[in-house]
């Protein structure tokens, strides 16, 4: 059942310094975190779907099947579409089909719906010039990633960023999360990860990392509070919060 999302308080100053005192790295998710993808993304399904000669789904239910990679994507829609036909289960041929069609089709339009999401430049550019690390972990396929951030200049930001199918596993596995920091040589207990969804904050945990939440992006129809991340803030706006006067 579809909850109604909390309304994320307004962060104090304080309380985001908490967080972020001592850290070095900060990992970001990047679709319903940085980007609003799900137009271009439910766009490639249905053209992928309608190539099967299936019906289109539309964004809302997209919007509910992103969050465990392109493979897992492609299943949840190929599931839905045929669900009331002869073959509810595709065979091995039909999903690597639809996969296929779903990448070419992602492929040649990543960024004509999509949009960034409000303060995401502002805070990425902040913490960098901070000294602040900055790594990029998404579960959408690596090839897609360095396209996309340099379609809206984000790319100089970061120092590493990492695919669903960059490592033997993604999240909520917190494997690409202590690669990242391994490979920059920080602590997890310096580290942390902002992220939309359950995935993000549950390889956050896992990993040893400060997790923080955005409440907008794609959780699988679900309030992000319901997974515990250490703060939801409303907007990347939010980490630009300066100290209070005489603080
Ligand atoms: O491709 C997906 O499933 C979503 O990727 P994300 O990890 O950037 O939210
Ligand atoms: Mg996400």
């Amino acid at each position: 059942m579809r909850q109604r999302a909390l309304k994320a308080h307004p962060i104090h100053y304080s309380e985001l310094h908490t967080i972020l005192q001592g850290k070095r790295l900060v990992a970001f998710d990047l679709d319903g975190t940085l980007i609003d993808s799900v137009p271009d993304l439910s766009a490639a399904v249905g053209k992928m779907l309608n190539e099967l000669g299936l019906p289109s789904p539309g964004e809302a239910k997209v919007r509910d099947w992103v969050g465990n990679g392109a493979p897992v994507l492609v299943e949840r829609a190929l599931a839905w579409a045929l669900q009331d036909t002869s073959e509810p289960t595709p065979c091995y041929e039909r999903q690597q089909r639809a996969y296929d069609a779903f990448i070419e089709y992602y492929g040649a339009a990543p960024n004509t719906l999509t949009t960034l999401y409000p303060g995401v430049k502002q805070a990425l550019g902040a913490l960098h010039q901070q000294g602040m690390t900055l790594v990029l972990i998404t579960n959408k396929p690596e090839r897609f990633i360095e396209p996309l951030l340099k379609h809206f200049e984000l790319l100089d930001f970061f120092t590493l960023w990492l695919g669903g199918d960059s490592l033997a596993e993604k999240k909520p596995h917190p494997l690409p999360l202590l690669h990242a920091a391994q490979h920059c040589q920080i602590s997890p207990a310096e580290c942390v990860m902002v992220g939309d969804s359950r995935h993000d904050i549950a390889a956050g945990k896992a990993a040893g990392f400060t997790t923080l939440a955005l409440p907008y992006g794609y959780n699988h129809g679900e309030p992000i509070e319901n997974s515990h991340p250490d703060l939801v803030l409303s907007s990347l706006t939010e980490l630009l919060i300066t100290p209070p006067r005489g603080a």
